[in-house]
């Protein structure tokens, strides 16, 4: 299975901030996934998501992307930062105007005409909301036709229908042309209905990566009697009065008799991680990348 992103050994360190931004960061992210990137406000998503974009370089290691290095995949990647960067003083159709001179043998003015929707073409950017101009920059990326699509929460700022709206028309983009799309965000629930792939980052560090179905099935919820949970490894555990429950990584079965078990959500999932940084990090199989300099196109 080719990869759309494989990262080995990756960190940066900005200026003379003292702890690294990202830190020995290594993964793969196979092509064809939507994979939900998330972590904690200044986990290194942003980092993460600006030196796949080749905006930033490392400080050590490498990332690759589409097969190559970021800079040489530019051209067939689309990219939109949290802070959504567009001309004030164009009019949206002077935007998308742009963007198809900017990319004339790839631009795809209907996916583009999807995301805008009734947007008034002739509205100056510099008049328009916050959520409007997202969707102006996710236009602008989407008519790119992109191989690989990074979006820096790029749902953060619209309102509930739009963000519903919006998603439906990216995923469905995305399955259409086997896009593939790392997309952070904090809304745990929407990243549930629409991704297949998980990158969980915390203090610059993986700390999850792979197919959601694969990182849920790793994991088992289990409630009862307090008691020893060996040799399952413990994401987090609590005790009330003699009930415990627990986020347990099996290691083989779990003792039905004396435990009820079931599988947990992924919202159940990533909020035991984000409450318990120290966790053994877990890379599946998909997402674990190959040996360094024998990286697949
Ligand atoms: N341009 C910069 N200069 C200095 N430090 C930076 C810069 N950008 C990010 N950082 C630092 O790097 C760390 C990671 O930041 P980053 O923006 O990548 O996190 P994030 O996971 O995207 O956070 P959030 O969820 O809040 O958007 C933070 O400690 C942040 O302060």
């Amino acid at each position: 299975m080719t990869s759309a992103l494989e990262a080995h050994g990756l960190a940066k360190r900005y200026g003379r901030r003292p702890g690294p931004a990202l830190a020995d960061c290594a993964f793969r992210l196979p092509a064809g996934r939507v994979c939900a990137l998330v972590g904690p406000n200044g986990a290194g998503k942003s980092t993460l998501l600006a030196l796949a974009a080749g905006l930033a370089r490392p400080t050590a290691g490498t990332v690759r992307v589409l097969g190559t290095d970021p800079a040489s995949a530019r051209d067939r990647v689309g990219y939109v930062a949290q802070d959504k960067p567009l001309y004030p003083q164009l009019t949206v159709d002077d935007t998308l105007r742009m963007g198809r001179e900017l990319n004339p043998r790839r631009w795809d003015a209907g996916a583009a005409d999807r995301v805008v929707g009734t947007l008034d073409r002739a509205a100056r950017v510099r008049s328009l909301s916050g959520g409007q101009r997202t969707r102006v920059a996710l236009a602008l990326a989407l008519g790119k036709r992109p191989e690989l699509l990074l979006l820096d929460e790029p749902m953060a700022d619209l309102d509930p229908l739009a963000r519903h709206q919006l998603m439906g028309t990216l995923m469905a983009d995305a399955a259409e042309h086997g896009t593939t799309i790392v997309m952070s965000s904090h809304i745990l629930g929407e990243l549930a209905d629409a991704c297949d792939h998980l990158l969980l980052l915390a203090a610059g560090r993986v700390r999850l990566g792979g197919g959601i179905d694969d990182v849920l099935a790793a994991h088992t919820l289990v409630t009862g009697p307090v008691g020893d949970l060996a040799p399952h490894t413990v994401v987090e555990s609590r005790v009330t009065g003699r009930q415990l429950t627990a986020l347990v990584r099996h290691d083989g079965p779990v003792d039905t008799t004396s435990w009820h078990t079931t599988e947990p959500s992924l919202e159940d999932l990533l909020l035991a991680h984000l409450r318990s940084p120290d966790a053994p990090p877990l890379l599946t199989p998909s997402a674990s990348p190959g040996p360094e300099g024998t990286v697949a196109a």
